[in-house]
């Protein structure tokens, strides 16, 4: 993306930001509460409008190109958007056929992704009576469903105990790895940042760094990543 801005009733929520990430990269997007991460996810996938700045997927603008840049493009919200009623499978089914795959393309699909996420035997399960945990990766799972060259996660794992937490966090590190797509991770928590990650530091709706976790601390002059933080967000990301 490039010199997006946007602003709520004048307000300005996100201010010249630009990005650009590389197939297989692991980008984290780390901001405090408020600093504008899901503002920008509402962006990516055009909840909102902007009308300032580009947005490009797989080379795409997003505005002139909306329906195969959102082709190439997984998303898991922040908030949960799985039918509680309808099985794993039947999610995952229906997605298929939005995204224009026969039910047998859609249900291979399905058993090869559940596979990664370890969750092959909860295909018949009603999303119901899965943990928190287990829905995250179905929803992962269905967002990598029609095999995107982007995943956008916003605070995934928001609700969740530490292990579920770091399993969701090791488990997307995988995918990325394996499967070349290009993951970006909104999170306030240091934590979920890995040594080799590249991380892109919002804060007021401004990016204030970029770069490896080395870079940042060599930028900021800091002995550790949580301090380059606290340095460059004023505090704001504990
Ligand atoms: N629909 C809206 N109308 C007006 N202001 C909004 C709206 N949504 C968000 N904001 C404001 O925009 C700013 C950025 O919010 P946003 O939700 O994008 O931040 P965030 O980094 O995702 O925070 P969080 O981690 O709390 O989700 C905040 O000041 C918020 O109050």
């Amino acid at each position: 993306m490039h010199d997006l801005s946007f602003s709520y009733s004048g307000q300005p929520v996100l201010e010249s930001v630009s990005f650009e990430l590389k197939a297989g990269e692991f980008a984290v997007l780390l901001g405090p509460n408020g600093a504008g991460k899901t503002t920008l996810f509402s962006l990516i996938t055009r909840l909102y409008d902007y009308r300032q700045g580009e947005i490009r997927v797989g080379g795409l603008d997003l505005h002139r190109h909306s329906v195969e840049a959102h082709a190439r493009m997984g998303v898991v919200f922040q908030q949960p958007t799985l039918d509680m009623d309808l099985s794993v499978r039947q999610n995952l089914s229906y997605h298929g056929a939005l995204h224009g795959m026969t039910p047998a393309e859609a249900k291979r699909r399905a058993s090869q992704q559940l596979t990664r996420m370890e969750m092959q035997g909860s295909l018949n399960l009603r999303v119901r009576h899965l943990s928190g945990g287990q829905r995250r990766r179905v929803e992962i799972a269905r967002g990598l469903l029609h095999e995107p060259r982007l995943l956008l996660l916003d605070e995934p794992t928001v609700g969740l105990d530490i292990a579920s937490r770091r399993g969701l966090v090791e488990h997307v590190h995988r995918l990325c790895r394996e499967q070349g797509v290009a993951v970006l991770w909104a999170t306030h928590l240091i934590d979920e940042v890995y040594p080799e990650d590249r991380v892109i530091v919002l804060h007021r709706g401004q990016v204030c760094a970029d770069g490896g976790i080395g870079d940042i601390m060599a930028q900021t002059s800091s002995d550790s990543i949580g301090d380059a933080f606290d340095r460059l967000t004023e505090g704001e990301t504990r």
